[in-house]
């Protein structure tokens, strides 16, 4: 399973619990990405920018191929269109974890490990863009504005 969705949606959370639940490993995709750079999210895009980070993404996707896991991606994954066709190909539900932009905001405004985390107005306008890329991708919407509990409860019932 592969969950999608905007920066503070909970994947990396829900991810967690998910594995845990369905006894499956869990592969959170920035903690990949760190592991095989050796560098920090906000030193890759001060090195490399975010299309260096977007090629290192893709990367990370291709080692994990067709493992049997719980997939934890990054904010920004479906923006790379080559990420975009990996996750589409790889055959198993993928899960947009969805809820309103000020409740996404609340969750991820204050952490400074999210370069693209700038001014409200910046990142409601990245929001709005990939709204549409994330509905497209996914097979399944889930409310991740309720608990993590009631989150991983909703995926669950997908089956
Ligand atoms: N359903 C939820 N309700 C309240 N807080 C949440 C929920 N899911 C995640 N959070 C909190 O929001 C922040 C971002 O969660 P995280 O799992 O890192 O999201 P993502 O990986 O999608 O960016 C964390 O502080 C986390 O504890
Ligand atoms: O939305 C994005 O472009 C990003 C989201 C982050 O992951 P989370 O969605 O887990 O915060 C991380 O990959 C990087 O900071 C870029
Ligand atoms: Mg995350």
């Amino acid at each position: 399973m592969i969950l999608i969705g905007f920066m503070g949606s909970g994947k990396s959370t829900v991810a967690h619990s998910l594995g845990e639940r369905m006894n499956l490993p869990v592969i959170d995709l920035d903690k990949e990405v760190v592991r095989m750079t050796g560098m920090e999210i906000p030193e890759i895009f001060k090195a490399e920018g975010e299309a260096g980070f977007r090629k290192r993404e893709q990367e990370a996707l291709v080692q994990i191929g067709g493992a049997r896991c719980i997939v934890a991606t990054g904010g920004g994954v479906v923006t790379y269109e080559p990420s975009c066709k990996l996750l589409e190909n790889m055959e198993v539900p993928v899960v947009y974890l969805h809820a309103d932009f000020e409740t996404l905001y609340a969750r991820i405004k204050n952490d400074s490990n999210r370069p693209l985390v700038k001014s409200r107005e910046q990142v409601r306008a990245l929001y709005e863009q990939r709204l549409r890329i994330y509905r497209k991708t996914a097979d399944h919407e889930i409310d991740c504005s309720a608990s993590v509990e009631q989150v991983v409860s909703s995926i669950l019932r997908i089956g």
